[in-house]
């Protein structure tokens, strides 16, 4: 795949590719201070689920390099602290609190201050690797869903660069392509970011795969002309009963899937569950500038003063969800599959 990597360490510092940018320009950002790497999460320099994670745990590991206190107890204070900031950069992807306890774990667990750099390096480093490999496996098991030449629906991007590699809802189109099964998939546009309009499509057509772009508007219509066979999505937080908040317009395609009777299913490591989340009602829900409703491309298409509701994710309740694919395999979204994945 010649998909760039969202995330990465280089020179102590984080490299960073700027998804606000794509597809047409490719831009890296450094990141020295943990101030700018919350500010890349909340900005959607980074986003996605398990990217946000990522980057989140470099945050940390940023946070202990540069802090110089040689006291160890010092040194856990002002990253715990620094854990903290990073945590309210963004507050439905369950991925960045999951990132940053596992890196909180380690801080706790270190007892000079030189193996606390080591440790939380190495850590952020191992989630990341984790990552693409748990990728891969989803990506393995929801290619088991398809056959040749199915038409399958997608929105947002939940791809490469939402992740270390092959993203999770994304990940069986790269493998079928790998093996020479043709899939065709119909990105929404997915309003008010576009990261289907610019992110999926550029991610898809860099690999040579069929893809079409369609408005969120026009899902029901293509559903019914383009015979979809199947709708695949990624997740932000799925709670213990099998809800999943997923971008805005998920919850959508949900009802239109169990309308036209198509499978609906959510692609989603291990990492995305919150067991402490009972269902999708307490799963909190981001809401955003009202500019990226009001403004396309910083050009004003409404009148000045409107009101504006933007909600960035909506709830896919368990019941309209036929399977939820993880890298250990595909489970039925209800309580008890749910917690036995993690028994
Ligand atoms: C691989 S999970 C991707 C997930 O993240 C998206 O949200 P955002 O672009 O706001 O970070 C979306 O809900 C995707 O499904």
């Amino acid at each position: 795949m010649t998909i760039p990597q969202s995330v990465s360490w280089e020179n102590h510092t984080i490299r960073l590719l700027d998804q606000r940018k794509l597809p047409h320009v490719t831009e890296y950002l450094t990141l020295g201070t943990v101030e700018s790497v919350f500010e890349a999460i909340k900005s959607l320099a980074v986003r996605g689920a398990p990217a946000i994670g990522i980057a989140a745990a470099f945050g940390v590991a940023l946070s202990a390099l540069t802090c110089k206190t040689e006291d160890v107890h010092e040194l856990k204070e002002q990253v715990f602290m620094d854990s903290g900031y990073l945590s309210q950069s963004r507050p439905t992807a369950v991925n960045l609190f999951w990132a940053l306890n596992r890196m909180n774990e380690v801080v706790v667990r270190s007892n000079t201050a030189q193996s606390l750099r080591e440790n939380v390096l190495a850590e952020a480093l191992t989630i990341q690797k984790e990552d693409a490999e748990v990728c891969r496996s989803i990506g393995e098991h929801a290619l088991t869903l398809f056959q040749n030449g199915d038409r399958v629906m997608t929105i947002c991007n939940a791809g490469s660069i939402a992740t270390a590699k092959y993203g999770t809802a994304l990940a069986p189109f790269f493998l079928a392509k790998e093996r020479g099964i043709h899939l065709s998939v119909f990105a929404c546009e997915t309003r008010p970011v576009f990261q289907g309009a610019r992110l999926t499509t550029w991610e898809l057509m860099q690999a040579d795969i069929d893809v079409t772009l369609i408005t969120d508007s026009m899902a029901a219509h293509t559903m019914k002309m383009k015979q979809i066979s199947a709708v695949i999505t990624g997740a932000d937080r799925i709670a213990a009963n099998g809800d999943s908040a997923n971008k805005i317009g998920t919850f959508g395609l949900a009802v239109l899937a169990k309308s036209f009777g198509i499978p609906f299913y959510i692609a989603a490591p291990l990492s995305t569950f919150d067991l402490d989340t009972p269902n999708g009602d307490a799963i909190p829900i981001e809401e955003r500038d009202p500019s990226e409703i009001t403004h396309v491309n910083g050009v004003n298409i409404a009148p000045d003063g409107v009101n504006v509701f933007n909600p960035a994710f909506d709830v896919a309740p368990a019941d309209l969800i036929t399977g939820i694919v993880t890298e250990k395999g595909i489970i039925k979204p209800d309580k008890a599959s749910i917690a036995a994945l993690f028994a």
